[in-house]
């Protein structure tokens, strides 16, 4: 029997047949929400915006007319079956895509064919990468050094990085250290910290919980939290677990095969009837 896993509580998976995976998405096709819904959700600000996008690698469509708004400093987590291009709607927002329809906005601008270079450098948006990006044999502040290629000199890029020092004591005490001896924890707070040397204004944040163990994972929540709340960052995450997920986020999105099927505030999608029973384990 063909499977396809759905997210549950914690690490454990609901199983979904194909079948199941089907009969779900077009259960939830009923309640796709209309570009209104959409915008309404955005406090009808969007300042990151996806407008019926068509995407996907190679001359392969994997996102089939995604519609999604995310206001400034507010936070979305996208939640789904495997493989139904969670992940690559956080590629097509960085311009690692093939474009086939469609647009990305940011602050009413269309940026949708930028380079990811640009995107980092003049759009203000940085992808923050899945576990292990971290280059363990060389030092924390050579790893956040990284962050900073596109800056216009070395200078600029070690004053940018002394920046996330005062910010993060934890990584300032161990500046000199290889980045190979951190805990899970603190790799993954270099990774978040590598994308905010060019002060980015959105975050697309990879399953932020990935290969960390339970104790490290609140911790990183919790300094995504910050970056929302504090320096009002945008952030667009996608979770695979997705209770976690959904209680951190402001906006919820449900993607199957590639097409938005629900979306609405993180708090009510945790407590909706087919978001239980399809994603959270009942
Ligand atoms: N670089 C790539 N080249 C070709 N196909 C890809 C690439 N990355 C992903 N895909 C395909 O695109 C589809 C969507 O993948 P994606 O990773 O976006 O899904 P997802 O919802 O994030 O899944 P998961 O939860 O398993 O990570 C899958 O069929 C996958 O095989």
């Amino acid at each position: 029997m063909s499977s396809i896993s759905g997210y549950g509580e914690g690490t454990v998976d609901v199983v979904l047949t194909a079948d199941a995976v089907a009969k779900a998405a077009s259960e939830l096709k009923r309640r796709a929400p209309s570009r209104a819904q959409i915008d309404t959700l955005a406090n009808d600000a969007p300042f990151l915006s996806l407008e019926g996008l068509k995407a996907g690698y190679g001359r392969m469509e994997i996102l089939h007319g995604v519609d999604m708004a995310v206001a400034k400093g507010q936070s979305v987590c996208l939640i789904g079956p495997n493989g139904a291009g969670k992940s690559t709607v956080l590629h097509t927002i960085f311009g690692m895509t093939s474009i086939f329809g469609g647009a990305v906005k940011v602050g009413g601008t269309d940026v949708t064919r930028m380079t990811s270079d640009k995107k980092l450098a003049q759009a203000g948006i940085a992808y923050i990468l899945q576990d292990n990006s971290v280059f363990p044999q060389m030092t924390v502040e050579e790893n956040l050094l990284m962050g900073g290629y596109l800056l216009p000199s070395p200078k600029a890029a070690k004053e940018a990085a002394e920046r996330v020092f005062e910010k993060y004591d934890r990584l300032a005490k161990r500046k000199n250290q290889r980045a190979g001896v951190l805990s899970g924890g603190e790799r993954r707070l270099l990774e978040i910290s590598r994308a905010l040397i060019m002060n980015p204004e959105i975050l697309l944040v990879d399953e932020p919980s990935i290969g960390l163990e339970p104790r490290f994972i609140d911790q990183v929540f919790e300094i995504l939290s910050d970056l929302q709340r504090k320096d009002g960052k945008t952030i667009v995450m996608v979770e695979q677990n997705a209770r976690k997920g959904l209680e951190f986020a402001d906006l919820g999105y449900v993607l199957v095969a590639g097409e938005v099927a629900l979306a609405g505030k993180g708090s009510e999608l945790l407590t909706d009837p087919d978001v239980g029973r399809l994603f959270l384990g009942g």
